[in-house]
């Protein structure tokens, strides 16, 4: 199995949540393949020490970037935590990121309890493709 390629994102409020979200998949994070938002992605690299590749920030296009990315087929995951409390400017871009999942079949975990389903299920299918090999 490749090393599966996830999207991290996360908005202000649930940055918190996506930092312990991360931590506990650590180990299995190093071996993905990681992108994401500008400001998610500053917290992951140096709160963490991931290495991921950084877009820009949601508000100023990065959300588009990832979802261009996974219309073509690069990016294999993604979590999303979005804050359902707060208005976003950018509302738009969040929803066309969203549609792109469903558009393309790519998982999309927009809360933190199918981020735990998506990301316990790719560990696990990487351990036993490792188990094999
Ligand atoms: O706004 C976001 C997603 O819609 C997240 O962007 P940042 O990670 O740059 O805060």
């Amino acid at each position: 199995m490749n090393a599966p390629r996830i999207a991290l994102i996360a908005h202000d409020k649930k940055k918190d949540d996506m930092i312990a979200l991360a931590g506990e998949y650590v180990d299995f994070l190093r071996r993905c393949t990681l992108t994401a938002t500008g400001t998610t992605g500053g917290r992951l690299v140096g709160e963490l020490g991931l290495v991921v590749d950084r877009k820009h920030s949601g508000p100023l296009g990065g959300d588009l970037q990832i979802g261009a990315m996974l219309v073509e087929d690069r990016i294999d995951a993604v979590i999303f935590l979005r804050d359902p409390m707060t208005p976003q400017p950018h509302e738009p871009d969040i929803n066309a990121l969203v549609r792109a999942c469903d558009v393309h079949d790519v998982a999309c975990a927009t809360n933190v309890a199918t981020a735990h389903l998506v990301l316990s299920q790719l560990q696990a299918a990487m351990a036993a493709s490792n188990e094999e090999a």
